[in-house]
């Protein structure tokens, strides 16, 4: 039966303009998308951010190195449609191709981490996507489904900030086994880290727990952290939601500079040592 794809509510929703919609028998619907039969994907983790710029395609990238390094398949599927970094992080340029069966295969790093992109499918990867909503909803749904993953344990999905189409599509089609949050220390963290919550919790997906990036700077010379945004909140923000803290991750200049080198592989970070636990108890 084909998707209402106008319906915002799935599972929920009784109205009479739904006739055709797979929640329209009542009851909850699942519009989960099966995997094909050339992928073995155990789990499949969201990466969220409330609002843009706060390194959440960064934390996707560390949470997968990590995992990679402890000796799991891992795989990046980059649902950040209209501004995909996760290609450049790992170096990645070379165009990603279909095969007879009409799948697309992964670009693999060579420590065979496993990424799909916007980015590596464009002739030009400076161009813009210009694509409406339901289009790019199409396009997370293709790469879940429409591409030989092979055998992974850990999917990684980085989501574009904030709780439109794509984190919508992916929280109906596949089958999350968790979201971790990632933040910054301002204000304003407060409501957007519950945002991004109350979203997970209304579509019954576990919140694994938070990520606070950009938490502090450490000065080179006296080791003094500075407070960049301010004092942070997130502890008290994860208790009040009772969702572990992740990590707190610093500011610094020589992740940018790995990040911006395409070398994310060689990237150190101890400080999502307990987000890898959480993972591992998966
Ligand atoms: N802890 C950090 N230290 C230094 N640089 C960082 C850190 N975290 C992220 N960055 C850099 O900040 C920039 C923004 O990070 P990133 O692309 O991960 O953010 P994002 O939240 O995914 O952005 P968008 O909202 O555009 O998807 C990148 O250049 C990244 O390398």
């Amino acid at each position: 039966m084909p998707e209402n794809s106008s319906c915002s509510s799935a599972g929920s929703c009784t109205k009479s303009s739904c006739e055709g919609c797979p929640s329209h028998n009542g009851g909850p619907q699942s519009f989960l998308v099966e995997q094909n039969k050339f992928s073995n994907i155990k789990h499949v983790i969201g990466v969220v951010s409330g609002k843009g710029g706060v390194g959440k395609s960064f934390v996707t990238s560390s949470l997968a190195v990590n995992m990679a390094k402890k000796g799991y398949k891992v795989g990046i599927l980059d649902a950040d449609i209209t501004g995909p970094s996760i290609p450049k992080m790992f170096g990645a340029h070379d165009q990603i191709l279909g095969d007879e069966n009409g799948l697309m295969h992964p670009y693999e790093t060579k420590e065979g981490i496993k990424l799909i992109s916007v980015n590596l499918l464009m002739d030009n990867e400076e161009d813009p996507v210009i694509w409406r909503g339901p289009v790019i909803a199409g396009v997370v749904k293709q790469f879940w489904n429409e591409t030989a993953w092979g055998d992974i344990d850990y999917l990684f999905v980085d989501m574009p900030p904030g709780t439109g189409d794509v984190p919508l599509t992916v929280f109906q089609s596949l089958p999350v086994d968790g979201i971790v949050i990632v933040t910054s220390p301002q204000e304003l963290v407060n409501m957007i880290v519950k945002k991004a919550y109350n979203m997970a919790e209304a579509m019954h997906i576990t919140v694994l727990g938070v990520v606070e990036n950009f938490s502090y700077l450490k000065c080179p010379d006296c080791g003094k952290e500075i407070k960049l945004f301010g004092e942070s909140h997130i502890d008290e923000i994860a208790k009040e939601l009772s969702v572990p803290v992740l990590g707190k991750l610093p500011l610094d200049t020589s992740y940018a500079a790995i990040a911006d080198k395409g070398d994310f592989y060689s990237i150190e970070n101890d400080h999502l040592a307990k987000a890898t636990e959480v993972l591992e108890r998966i």
